[in-house]
């Protein structure tokens, strides 16, 4: 079993955001990653559209002859658009109902958040989030929930019908950067792709994954997807692009 690439394009519409042009453009980009290996296109529409907008989403839909990951949380609100000439945000749930994306990633951010950096407490919003995951299979959109390598959340997410989970590597990418605990950190997240998979739950991952972590972090047990974005997008101003995902692509042996 291989593990999927797929190429998260928020910080391409960071940049781009930063004029009134469409320079990089997005949806080319997405071509471009595609053409030099990408197996998967992931986004992160936020409601304040910081980065990634509706607009974006709606685009890349109609282009991509590759999975389309749509990430957020899905209790997300509408939001007016602050740019002219820029849709407003018509909150997760009602952007998902229209695009159907391959898979919807469901996590648990607060609309101010800088980035993600948890996963559910299933404890609080399982109920919650169980009938929104029936409503989104029920559009033939695969279904993931971002998780900390938590046995006990990781319980509660095969009980909510979820497809997959998406453990959360930040810790794991920080205890590498400093060189601290690696093995005991990485060691939970082994476990915790251990129990995914008897449980029945399929396993991606995602968040700081870079080329000094991620060969490593392969090795957990039925990884089937990972989505990059943010350190991938500097090797390619480091590197360029194609030789980026390529790289990427060896760490996972490819
Ligand atoms: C869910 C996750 O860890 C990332 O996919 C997220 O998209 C990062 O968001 P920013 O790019 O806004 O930091
Ligand atoms: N789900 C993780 C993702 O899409 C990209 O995260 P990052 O590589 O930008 O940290």
């Amino acid at each position: 079993m291989s593990t999927d690439l797929s190429v998260n394009l928020n910080k391409i519409a960071l940049i781009r955001n930063s004029r009134d042009t469409e320079h990089p453009n997005v949806c080319e980009h997405a071509l471009r990653c595609i053409t030099y290996g990408a197996d998967g296109i992931t986004v992160h529409p936020r409601p304040d559209q910081r980065h990634i907008r509706a607009d974006d989403c709606f685009a890349l839909a109609k282009i991509l002859n590759v999975e389309f990951n749509i990430e957020g949380n899905p209790l997300a609100a509408p939001m007016k658009s602050d740019r002219k000439g820029v849709s407003d945000y018509p909150g997760f749930m009602e952007l998902v109902r229209e695009i159907k994306p391959a898979q919807c990633t469901l996590v648990p951010d607060s609309d101010q958040q800088l980035t993600s950096d948890h996963g559910f407490d299933l404890t609080q919003t399982g109920d919650q989030v169980a009938p929104i995951i029936a409503e989104l299979q029920s559009l033939g959109i695969r279904v993931s929930l971002f998780m900390d390598p938590d046995p006990e959340q990781i319980k509660l997410a095969k009980q909510t019908g979820s497809d997959r989970i998406e453990l959360y590597t930040g810790p794991y990418a920080a205890a590498v950067e400093k060189n601290q605990n690696v093995e005991a950190v990485f060691q939970q997240f082994y476990q915790a792709a251990e129990l995914a998979a008897d449980l029945g739950l399929g396993l991606n991952a995602g968040h700081d994954l870079n080329l000094h972590n991620l060969k490593k972090f392969a090795t957990v047990p039925n990884l089937l997807e990972v989505s990059i974005g943010h350190f991938l997008t500097v090797d390619a101003i480091d590197m360029g692009l194609e030789k980026a995902i390529k790289a990427y692509q060896a760490c996972l042996g490819k």
